[in-house]
């Protein structure tokens, strides 16, 4: 049996991913062979000796050590666009609360519970003028990071007649594909700030997008724009989004990752990382997390890890050797030797690299013996091996 362990509660239908003859999954395991996790930090647990996976469900794995995984052998996977239409309609909604007074509104009608309900009407047709907005059309919207999030959103924005202007200095392919021609492509970050009226962030947490809104790109910000953060709370510097708050340069700060200072202002929407958290993404990131382990967990085979190349193999023999080496040349010469030696034959095989990671899939016609196995173990520059 394999086991699997989950730190946050995982939507049943990627559960229902793990057969039942073949998994244990649950909270309570002390040697699980992989990880199920959502956004509990696991940056200082001790990860078990035989440990071969985390599956993040979710996009961003600032929650994961990935470099000691790798270093560990442990491949991370996420699981890429899985609850992006999920945090689109949530800025959607943080784009209408920036914009009209619904938040301070509502808040004001809540508190007319002892109203004579004749004057009521009255009231509010007296108040409403505290709670005039701005519409969005013929706005401009700045969305930094164009990946599955940033790009859905763009194509919203146009739906609702904004403009909207990009910048993603390391967009993939794919992005660039899925991004509608008429977001116009900033130059760099200043150029996107001083055109926005909204400002919108979709990039990982990452040292390179640490404090990425500062009191040095707040001064590039129009006066009075809009700023939403539906990313992380490190990529914005609180006290200088205080400051440029206090000082009108920001009219509003909408927030999934408020910081304790934030607490309690008029001008600062709120919210409880609520990006993900509807039905349809929570059980999509869990299916695509849970068949990402299991395809892994079974056959070796690796999709959408963030540490480890891309490399998957349909099977072709009853019996694969998958083996994980620091990306230098004769690693696998030397184990197709090895192989050799003992007269087995390779069938099929694939070898792919990820920057200092090399990748290695056989598919042999007869079975390894311990001894070979441990032979490939220990060669040279491998450090992780399976026989599946
Ligand atoms: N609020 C939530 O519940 C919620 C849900 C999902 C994701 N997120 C956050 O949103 C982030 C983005 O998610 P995604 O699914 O779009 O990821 P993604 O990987 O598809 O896209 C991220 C994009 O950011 C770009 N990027 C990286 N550094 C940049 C920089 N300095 N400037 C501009 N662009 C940069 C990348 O090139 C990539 O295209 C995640 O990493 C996560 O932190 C939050
Ligand atoms: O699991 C969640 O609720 C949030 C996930 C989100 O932060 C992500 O990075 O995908």
């Amino acid at each position: 049996m394999y086991q699997i362990r989950t730190y946050n509660s995982i939507a049943i239908e990627g559960l229902e991913q793990f057969s039942r003859d073949k998994y244990e999954v649950a909270s309570e395991l002390p040697q699980p062979d992989g990880i199920l996790v959502r956004s509990a930090n696991l940056l200082d647990l001790v990860f078990p000796q035989q440990l071969t996976a985390v599956a993040r469900a979710g996009a961003g794995v600032n929650n994961v050590p990935v470099e000691r995984c790798t270093q560990q052998g442990i491949v991370v996977f996420n699981t890429p666009g899985a609850n992006a239409n999920a945090v689109k309609e949530l800025v959607m909604a943080g784009l209408l609360l920036a914009s009209r007074g619904i938040y301070t509104g509502l808040q004001f009608t809540a508190g007319l519970t002892e109203i004579d309900p004749k004057s009521l009407s009255t009231v509010l047709e007296r108040e409403k003028k505290n709670f005039k907005g701005q519409e969005l059309m013929g706005k401009t919207l700045g969305v930094v990071g164009l990946g599955a999030i940033g790009s859905n959103v763009a194509n919203m924005a146009l739906n609702m007649g904004m403009k909207v202007i990009g910048f993603d200095p390391a967009l993939s392919v794919e992005a660039a594909w899925r991004l509608p021609s008429q977001v116009q492509k900033a130059e760099n970050l200043q150029q996107l700030l001083g055109r926005s009226d909204y400002i919108t962030l979709h990039v990982p947490a990452i040292p390179a997008t640490k404090n990425l809104v500062n009191q040095d790109t707040l001064a590039s910000f129009k006066t009075g724009a809009r700023l939403l953060n539906f990313s992380r709370e490190a990529i914005v510097n609180t006290d200088d989004v205080l400051t440029a708050l206090d000082q009108g340069k920001l009219t509003s700060y909408v927030t999934d990752f408020p910081a304790p200072s934030l607490m309690g202002r008029q001008d600062v929407i709120a919210m409880p990382h609520l990006g993900a958290s509807t039905r349809e993404a929570e059980s999509n990131c869990a299916i695509m997390a849970a068949q990402q382990l299991v395809d892994f967990i079974e056959h070796g085979n690796i999709r959408n890890s963030v540490n480890f190349p891309a490399c998957e193999l349909e099977r072709t023999t009853g019996y694969r050797i998958c083996f994980a080496n620091q990306n230098v040349p004769k690693v696998l010469s030397h184990v197709l030797n090895l192989l050799a030696d003992q007269n087995i034959n390779v069938v099929e095989m694939l070898n792919k690299s990820k920057d200092d990671i090399a990748y290695n899939i056989l598919d042999v016609e007869s079975a390894p013996s311990p001894v070979l196995l441990d032979a490939i173990a220990h060669t040279e520059h491998v450090f992780h091996m399976r026989s599946l």
